[in-house]
């Protein structure tokens, strides 16, 4: 569907997270702007250290912005809000952590863990309703709901990451930011997770921002994909479009080092190593952000940007 006619769940404008002290800012993250639509996964990639995580709690409101704006469903979320709009906010937009042992509180009951948010929205529900809905949240994420009387040790890493799914599907969420949700995981469950993620989102009409450091489910569970190296977002386009015609070099770089699942191929494969001095920026040549062909926006210098045109 043409982006001009789909609804903008999410709008991130310019925004700037500086972290260290006024007189010595780090700037973690620069001038992001992103829309995500309703209903679709929009995937943020990038290695360690680029920002997104420190993006992701802008959204839900853990970091303040330094400047910049995110708006949700047509309402202003960032900077000061009304203790109405926060508590909607925190009610509509929920986070998958990327370890589940360390994001659960290991002394709760799963009961407790899961029921957190509705402790948090001050939900004063009746004590069977409150179980029931606990039993739900679980059911809904493939558990039993004779789990809620035991302890996050008692589980493996995939049903801990069941576990924090249900936490943030309790109370009904319209939007998910998944951080690194099946990096901690056996090779051999990540699947599991990311087909449960899918069937959530197809009876839910949940919208998601699926957080990676590399881009090797991305094609699969993405609709668009953002790529960002330290702090500033370098290509964003559809899935497809961003396989089929990489333009940036880091996004060749990140494509590079996608694990083959043939040994051989594994061996053969070169990994493209980038440089950021390459694009030659400075004074007279300056960084650029420009739409190549519809909805396919890379950064890059004015010469680099008609070099990937003339490819297209
Ligand atoms: N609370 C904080 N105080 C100071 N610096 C921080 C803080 N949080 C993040 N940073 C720094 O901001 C930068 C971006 O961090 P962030 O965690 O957002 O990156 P990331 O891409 O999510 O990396 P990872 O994949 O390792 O989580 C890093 O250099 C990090 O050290």
């Amino acid at each position: 569907m043409p982006s001009e006619n789909r609804e903008v769940l999410l709008d991130v404008k310019n925004l700037c997270v500086d972290f260290g002290s006024r007189r010595h800012p780090f700037h973690a993250v620069s001038d992001v702007s992103f829309q995500i639509f309703r209903g679709e996964t929009f995937g943020l990639v990038g290695e360690s250290g680029s920002g997104k995580t420190t993006i992701g709690r802008s959204i839900i409101r853990i970091h303040p912005t330094a400047s910049g704006e995110v708006w949700f469903q047509g309402k202003r979320i960032s900077g000061k809000i009304s203790r109405e709009l926060d508590r909607e906010v925190t009610r509509k937009i929920q986070m998958i952590f990327q370890d589940p042992m360390a994001s659960l509180n290991e002394r709760a009951k799963v009961d407790y863990i899961v029921s957190e948010g509705l402790y948090a929205q001050g939900a004063r529900l009746p004590e069977e309703e409150r179980k029931a809905r606990v039993a739900k949240a679980l059911s809904d994420v493939g558990l039993l709901p004779e789990f809620a009387s035991r302890f996050p040790h008692e589980f493996s890493g995939g049903q801990r990451q069941r576990i924090g799914i249900a936490r943030a599907l309790i109370l009904d969420p319209d939007f998910i930011v998944a951080d690194e949700p099946i990096s901690a995981l056996d090779v051999s469950i990540r699947a599991q997770v990311l087909n449960l993620m899918s069937q959530l989102q197809r009876e839910r009409g949940l919208t998601y921002l699926f957080i990676a450091h590399d881009l090797s489910v991305m094609r699969f569970i993405c609709d668009r994909i953002a790529v960002i190296y330290k702090g500033r977002l370098q290509e964003l386009a559809g899935a497809e479009q961003l396989f089929a015609h990489p333009f940036h070099p880091y996004t060749r770089a990140l494509l590079s080092a996608i694990p083959q699942p043939n040994p051989v191929s594994e061996k053969q494969k070169k990994l493209v190593v980038y440089d950021p001095s390459c694009h030659g920026y400075d004074d007279s040549n300056p960084p650029l952000w420009e739409e190549l062909e519809p909805g396919h926006f890379v950064r890059g210098s004015r010469r680099e940007l008609d070099g990937y045109r003339a490819q297209l």
